[in-house]
């Protein structure tokens, strides 16, 4: 068994609970609350510059020069595409660039980035791996599944565009398949790999949750 499909397999209560979410079922039929998804834009924004900056990083320790080019090329891809669509989603709901960038992390923001970059510093290349990759295949799967529930076109449906879309389908094949590589290449990291990807997934999962209840620092 390919270890993507392992890692998927232990992940699959992670997923069902994602695909129940009510942020995720409400965005799919669109009623999902506006306020709920400005929270998810701006708080999404603050989580894509250091999803962008794991791939970055991921790029600057890969050994070899087309998983490099590759990783190198979400980053941008990242900070361009998919960034430009949350900023075209702040401008349709009137936020700000400087309110986009000046957002302050949810607790459960926060704690997703800090794994993530902490891992990029710290960890294998294959627990990098891992831990990116329920961020690319999570959200594929969740938008695949929006689709199917939504029956007309609404103002959510760019997001389900982009996340079902070629170019982010492509990036998230290349995910899974590195993932598989590592897991060949590197079978004394496979508790680690299970580990950081269980983090991510979980984590994927309470940031729905965080903003459908508007996850804050309130006292
Ligand atoms: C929290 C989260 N995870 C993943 C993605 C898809 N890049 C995203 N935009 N936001």
């Amino acid at each position: 068994m390919a270890f993507s499909d392992h890692l998927l397999d232990i992940g699959e209560d992670i997923w069902a609970a994602q695909k129940a979410h009510p942020f995720v079922t409400e965005l799919a039929n669109g009623t999902l609350d506006a306020a709920a998804f400005k929270h998810w834009v701006k708080q999404d924004y603050r989580y894509l510059q250091d999803y962008a900056r794991l791939f970055a990083l991921a790029g600057a320790t890969a050994r070899d020069e087309s998983t490099m080019t590759h990783l190198l090329g979400v980053a941008h891809q990242v900070l361009e595409t998919e960034m430009d669509l949350h900023r075209e989603f702040a401008a349709d709901y009137g936020i700000s660039e400087s309110e986009l960038e000046s957002t302050e992390k949810a607790p459960t923001c926060l704690a997703y980035t800090n794994f993530l970059v902490r891992t990029a510093y710290e960890g294998h290349e294959a627990e990098i791996a891992a831990a990116l990759y329920p961020c690319m295949q999570g959200y594929l799967d969740i938008a695949e599944h929006m689709a199917d529930l939504a029956d007309d076109e609404h103002r959510y449906t760019p997001f389900i565009e982009m996340y079902t879309g070629e170019e982010f389908r492509e990036a998230t094949e290349w995910c899974r398949a590195y993932v598989d590589r590592c897991g060949e290449r590197y079978p004394g990291q496979h508790d680690a790999m299970e580990d950081a990807f269980l983090t991510s997934a979980k984590l994927e999962h309470r940031f729905w949750e965080m903003a459908y209840t508007r996850e804050g620092w309130e006292l």
